[in-house]
Formats: C-alpha cells, structure tokens, sequence
C-alpha cells in the first residue's frame, strides 16, 4: 500500500526518489516513513470526511524528504500538521467550511502558517469544521460532517467546531494539528477524540490571517496524540505578532513571565486545585463524573490539595456567549456579500444590489443564518439593553469569578497585583458534560441544544484563560476529556499540571 504514495519524480525513476536520495545520504527515511503511514491513514479514513484539501502527496513527500536530508529547522521538522481550514495558506484552497468560500485560495499564508514552516512543519491539509467554526458537532459544514465510529461500532460527534482536525490527530492521519477555539472548538474534539487539545491565553498566538469568526473571543489552538506534541506545537506558535492588533505586546509577555507565584506545576505538593462545585450539575453523566473523581484523587494522592470553588457566574456563562458571539458573528460576516468578498450568485439580469445580497447570502448554511439573525436582533435598538449589554456585563463578573479563584493576579490587571494565598493555581473540570453523543440522535435536537455541550468550555473562553483537554485514566477512548484551565498567562502551568495528571492517573 505503502507503495502507491512512492514518489515518482523523473517517470519511475527510483534513482531520484527521495528514499534513494537518502539512502544515498546514508540516512534512514523516518520522517519519510511516518509521512508515509500517515497518508496510508488519510486513504484508509477518507469516509470520516477530516480532510477539504490535501496538497499533492508526491510533492508533500518530496518536502518531507528535504526536511530529513538536511539538519533539522526545528521541532517540527518534516512533521506532517493539518491546518483548520479557516486559516489561510496560499498553496491550499481556504473555505471555512462554506459553500460562499468554496473556491477561495488566500493569496497570503496567515502567521501561524510561518511560524509552523520555520519550525520545520509540512503542511498535511486543510480540516473539515463546522461553517466559519459555528457549532459543536462538525455537522454544519458545506463540505458535509465530519464523523469518527466509537469503540462500540457507532457512528458518533467529533464535537467541534474543530472536529477534522481532531480526528486527523486521532486517526494518525497527521502528525498534529492546528484548529481555533472560540468557545470550545478545540477543546470538545479533543475530548470526544480522546486527544490532546489546548486553547492558549487570548492574544497569545497570532490570528493574523485566521477567518473571523467572533473576534473578541477567537484563539488559535493545537492538538497532539499527547502532552508533550501538544506543547510543542504551542511553543511553535507562541509570538508576538505585530500584523494582528490582539496580539500581546512583548512587554505583556514580559509581565507574565515575572507573575510567578508557583515556581512550577511540577512539585504536585504546593499544588493548589479549584474544584468548582458548580459544574457538578444534574446532566454530568456518570462516566464523566467518575473520571473527574478520579483524576481529583490521584492528585490529592500527590500531595496536593483540593479546594472548591464557586464560580456563581458561570451558570449565565453559557447564554451570554451565544448572545455576545453571534453578535460579532452579524457584524464579521456581512461583507460576505457576493461584491466585497465570497463567491456571487447572480440573480437575473437588472436585479438590484438587495437582491444579489440576498440570494448570495442565502447560500450560508441554516447554523450561520441563523447566528446572523440572532446577534443582528440583539444589537438592535430595541434589544440592545436586555441582551448584549447584559451579556457583556456577565462577561466581566465571569472574569472576576476566575480572578477571585486564582492564588496568582492577572497580569493584564497590574492595579490588582496582589496575590490570593487562599486561591487556586489551576481548576480541573470535565471538558463536556457527557460522551459524544450519537450522529443519529443530534437530528432530532433542536438546534439550542447542540449549544449545551459547550456549558464547561465557554467561562474559560468569556475569560481568554488557558484551558486544555486531555484524555485521562487506562481507558482513553471513552471520548471523556477532563480540562484544566489555569489563570491567564499561565499556559505553561497548565501543561505542567497536565503532565502530573497522566503521571498520577
Ligand atoms: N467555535 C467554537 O468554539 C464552537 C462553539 N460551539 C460555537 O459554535 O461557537
């Protein structure tokens, strides 16, 4: 099978393969052949939909081979990462999952994009997701769902909107990958696809040339098999980035550097975890539950020391999010209009303007209309006051529940400097209230109800904090993640916990 992906580079030619070029070198392909096995895995998953675009896989291995032939750029080198398709790469097409981008190719590649080919990466495709990252089961795309089959043998949600890059992860169809989180995105599918995903502080990693979706919210995110990939693909992105106005200044990154109350997560006995009692609600299936018990007791049995925690707020977290993102959601996607951006359907000639507007922006699928209609109805006149005002109010006391909570300030707060003896280094909660649903049944739900699988995922997003969701336990292909999230600027801290997660479990 291995044999289909052979490179052919002078018609059959095996003297100017790559292999033989390295053999010729006296080195062993094995980035080549981990490239290889990959794109075995692409062919043999194809039916799971993770994939809109893959480059040339002749040209693809040819890179791959330079990478091994010469000394290593960096961590990723020759590494095969699948990109989100709604970050822009001028050598792929970049759709956001959207019938109105179907053809669109950047003509620019986004940081990130930079940042992953200096560090050696080769970019393995562009992954399915849910349209402009609207939704949390891979369901909406254009490009059809995304799906993953359980252990059971049934057809079940990959979360999202994430979802092709998790299950690329997961199927080893790449080596990692890189996928956005809003309010979940990378998170839900690395649970349901017992993988690794992290959503750094907001402002961290560039978004320079990522598709908006709700600005204000909007992080890049990654995705390993494990910790330790999964950090990796961090350190790669992490920069400031002077093209993207959120992007934290180095004088930011200065100051949380020096905010250091816990040397780091790696002595488990200082450790201090927020248990917050208010995510411990009725629908936590059992499963779920049993796995958050368990990953809280192994690490008392480190030494550390549990603590609970109120985060009243977080119980509105989840209505707030989905009035203050579909209201960026109105605002970033009107220009998709069939003139300024996005593929134009024509009406019949002599139409006016509305109606080419109209038809072309009929062609977004129902999630996206819909979060059009709801956040252009809440910035309204006459919602304005009851609903995006209120959301935004309860977005600055979810954020002051988590800055209550945590034993560090936030340094983006350096008039509230002083640090909480009595407050947390780190909150550990299931990343979704139950396993992945099946596909079958989310036809029947109705739409608001898919939003309920973000209820643990949105407070850290409302809040820009770091949170990761890792696979825990011997059993990891559950689809159960358990999350850490730790107070802003802490990334580092929150790998560190994580690592004494898998350690201890
Ligand atoms: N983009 C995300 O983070 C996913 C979230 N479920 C949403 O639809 O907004």
């Amino acid at each position: 099978m291995l044999r289909k992906f052979r490179i052919d580079i002078s018609h059959g030619s095996e003297r100017n393969s790559p292999h033989s070029m390295l053999r010729s070198l006296g080195q062993k392909a094995t980035l080549l052949q981990e490239a290889e096995k990959a794109l075995v895995a692409q062919s043999a998953f194809k039916s799971l939909n993770a994939f809109i675009s893959v480059p040339n896989a002749d040209i693809l291995l040819r890179e791959v081979a330079e990478h091994e032939a010469a000394p290593a750029k960096g961590p990723l080198s020759g590494k095969l990462i699948a990109v989100k398709d709604n970050i822009c790469t001028s050598s792929l097409p970049t759709t956001a999952g959207s019938r109105l981008l179907r053809h669109f190719t950047s003509p620019y590649d986004a940081t990130i994009i930079e940042k992953l080919r200096a560090s050696g990466a080769v970019i393995a495709g562009k992954t399915n997701l849910d349209e402009f990252g609207m939704g949390s089961h891979s369901t909406h795309s254009h490009f059809g769902p995304v799906s993953q089959v359980s252990a059971s043998g049934q057809i079940t949600s990959v979360g999202g909107s994430s979802g092709g890059s998790a299950v690329a992860v997961a199927t080893g169809q790449c080596h990692a990958a890189v996928g956005t989180d809003t309010g979940g995105s990378v998170r839900l599918p690395a649970a349901y696809n017992n993988v690794v995903g992290f959503k750094p502080s907001y402002g961290l990693v560039s978004r320079w040339g990522v598709i908006a979706y709700a600005n204000s919210l909007d992080t890049v995110g990654v995705f390993g098999r494990n910790l330790g990939d999964t950090r990796i693909m961090f350190d790669a992105l992490n920069a400031f980035d002077a093209r993207d106005p959120t992007s934290l200044s180095e004088h930011i990154r200065a100051r949380m550097r020096s905010n250091v109350c816990m040397e780091n997560g790696k002595d488990v006995v200082s450790l201090r975890v927020g248990v917050p009692t208010d995510y411990n609600i009725d629908e936590l299936d059992t499963a779920v539950k049993n796995a958050w018990i368990t990953t809280l007791q192994a690490l008392q049995g480190q030494g550390a020391t549990l603590v609970p925690v109120e985060l009243q707020t977080t119980r509105h977290a989840l209505s707030a999010y989905y009035v203050l993102a579909p209201a960026e959601v109105s605002s970033n996607l009107a220009k998709y209009d069939g003139v300024r951006y996005g593929e134009r359907t024509s009406g019949p000639d002599g139409t006016s303007d509305s109606v080419l507007f109209a038809k072309t922006r009929g062609e977004l699928g129902a999630e996206a209309k819909r979060r059009i209609l709801l956040g252009a109805y809440s910035l309204s006149a006459e919602a304005k006051d009851n609903y995006f005002i209120q959301a935004q109010k309860v977005r600055k006391l979810v954020q002051d529940d988590f800055n209550k909570a945590f034993r560090k300030p936030n340094p983006l707060y350096p008039e509230h400097r002083t640090s909480n003896a009595e407050g947390v280094d780190v909150l550990i909660c299931p990343t979704a209230p139950t396993p992945p649903p099946e596909l079958e049944r989310l036809r029947d739900q109705q739409p608001v109800d898919a939003y309920t699988n973000d209820v643990f995922t949105v407070p850290a997003s409302l809040a820009g904090l770091p949170a990761l969701s890792m696979p825990v336990g011997g059993n990891k292909s559950n689809g159960i993640g358990i999350q850490v999230i730790g107070q802003f600027g802490d990334d580092h801290l929150v790998f560190d916990v994580a690592e004494r997660i898998e350690e201890c479990t």
